[in-house]
């Protein structure tokens, strides 16, 4: 596992972007995992810089999403269909033939955990999956006591994860109480994991993942198994000594 350790928000964004651009530049058909929540916002808005500065095209990209709340349409401001389009997909020169995210409005949620993780095996490995860290732990949607061989499958929400995520909703009883989530052996199929960690809140989380026991309780943990691990967070996530860090 690297670590690499930045003065703040703004140089993670920049630093991750540069992980995915020069991907970009290598590869010509390169596959991205892509995640929502505020961590990667900064790093999206960097995509669309470099786009618009005509030093990247997004024609040969194709992307897979972590995770989706069941039961919001994609025209819903807070699903994760949204917030992809408006952060990057619909500033940048990528189709919707190019991007992957689970619906959670299937009428087989099974159904279409299974046709997502055949998406995924149709477009080979993912080459970076980006993830950001739940404050439980969880990546993707995946929480505590998640086994570490799962697949995309649904997931019952933590009141933990809905509360956290009850600021982008008008009160937390609007949180769905289940997500579609690939699963935690889908994402660790990846062939190179960029973990992005901001922020006070984050640094106990960061610190168990760093220096606590690999454990189904603490799903992030899973990533001291994986051979290729880039962590960038920032100094005040960097800030926790709890796990003797
Ligand atoms: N499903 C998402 C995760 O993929 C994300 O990593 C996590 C952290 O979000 P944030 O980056 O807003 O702290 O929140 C959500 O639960």
């Amino acid at each position: 596992m690297k670590i690499v350790k930045v003065k703040d928000y703004q140089e993670m964004s920049q630093k991750a972007s540069s992980v995915l651009l020069d991907l970009i530049a290598k590869k010509a058909d390169p596959v991205l995992g892509l995640a929502t929540g505020s961590t990667p916002i900064g790093m999206y808005q960097s995509l669309i810089k470099a786009y618009e500065q005509e030093t990247v095209s997004f024609k040969h990209v194709k992307t897979f999403n972590l995770d989706e709340y069941v039961g919001l349409g994609r025209q819903h401001p807070n699903s994760y269909h949204y917030f992809m389009n408006e952060k990057l997909f619909k500033h940048i020169d990528i189709g919707s033939g190019q991007t992957f995210i689970p619906d959670g409005t299937a009428n087989d949620l099974v159904v279409e955990c299974q046709n997502y993780e055949q998406q995924i095996r149709e477009a080979g490995q993912i080459d970076i999956q980006v993830l950001g860290l739940g404050l439980n732990g969880h990546i993707g949607f995946n929480e505590p006591g998640t086994s570490f061989s799962s697949r995309t499958h649904v997931i019952d929400l933590m009141e933990s994860t809905r509360l956290a995520n009850a600021r982008f909703f008008d009160s937390v009883d609007e949180v769905p109480t289940q997500a579609i989530t690939m699963g935690i052996d889908t994402i660790t199929e990846s062939k190179l994991i960029l973990l992005l960690v901001s922020g006070e809140k984050k640094a106990t989380a960061l610190a168990r993942l760093i220096n606590g026991e690999v454990s189904e309780e603490f799903p992030a943990s899973i990533l001291n198994r994986h051979p290729n691990v880039i962590i960038i967070a920032d100094e005040a996530a960097c800030r926790c000594r709890e796990y003797g860090n």
